[in-house]
């Protein structure tokens, strides 16, 4: 696991906007994993800067999602698929029928995103962390080896996120489909990014603790190819 410490919000996101350009840059065709949370929004307007400025194309690349509420229509303006279309297809020129998010709350909805995924392999799968060091909506206590299932949000996560549904925690769904860990895993590279103190703990359990489920992120100490970018106030408890 490769750490890069940073000054700010600005920093990471720009070193992990270099990470994917150089994978891009390389492969025309890159299969990229994507997140949402407020992490990954500056790395998506460095993408879209570049595009503009630059012509980085995406046209041949393809698009997986790592997770959606259950329960909202894909067109609600918290949706995942809402949330992306906003901070980043409507900037880059990637194909709309290239771009997959997973959707609906039955064993059967996990399974064809699965199967969606099945010929593809991921180049490079952004990654946020939660408080509690979920990633996706992987919480703690999920077995490694879960694929793509349907996931009950913790009270914690529910919380966090109430910012983004009029600070009411009830507003926000209960249950959200998500990539498992073994999903996750499969990428050929993983980057991750945090910042802030709210971040610092799960930051220092994925990096310095144990593996374990407790710690979802955690397990990214077994991938081979993860880089880790973090400010200095999400490093602050690192070792
Ligand atoms: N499902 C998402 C995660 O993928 C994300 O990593 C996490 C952190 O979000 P933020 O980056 O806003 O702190 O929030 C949500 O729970």
């Amino acid at each position: 696991m490769k750490v890069i410490v940073v000054k700010n919000y600005d920093e990471v996101s720009k070193e992990a906007f270099n990470v994917m350009k150089e994978v891009v840059t390389a492969k025309p065709e890159a299969v990229l994993g994507l997140a949402t949370g407020s992490s990954p929004i500056g790395l998506y307007e460095n993408m879209i800067k570049d595009h503009k400025e630059n012509g980085t194309s995406y046209a041949k690349c393809q698009s997986f999602n790592l997770d959606e509420y259950v329960g909202i229509d894909r067109n609600h303006s918290q949706s995942y698929w809402t949330f992306m279309h906003e901070n980043l297809f409507h900037g880059i020129d990637l194909p709309e029928d290239k771009i997959h998010v997973p959707y609906g709350s039955t064993k059967e909805d996990c399974e064809a995103y699965e199967k969606a995924m099945e010929n593809v392999s991921v180049d490079v799968q952004v990654l946020g962390i939660g408080g509690n060091g979920h990633i996706g909506f992987n919480e703690p206590g999920t077995p490694f080896t879960e694929e793509t299932h349907i996931v009950e949000l913790t009270e914690k996560t529910r919380s966090d996120n109430a910012r983004f549904f009029e600070d009411d925690i009830n507003k926000v769904p209960t249950h959200a489909i998500t990539m498992g860990i073994a999903t996750i895993m499969k990428a050929k590279k993983i980057l991750l990014v945090a910042s802030g103190a709210n971040k610092a703990d799960a930051v220092a359990a994925m990096v310095n603790g144990p593996v374990s489920e407790d710690c979802p992120a955690s397990v990214l100490q077994n991938h081979n190819d993860v880089v880790v970018i973090v400010d200095e106030a999400a490093a602050a408890k690192l070792k």
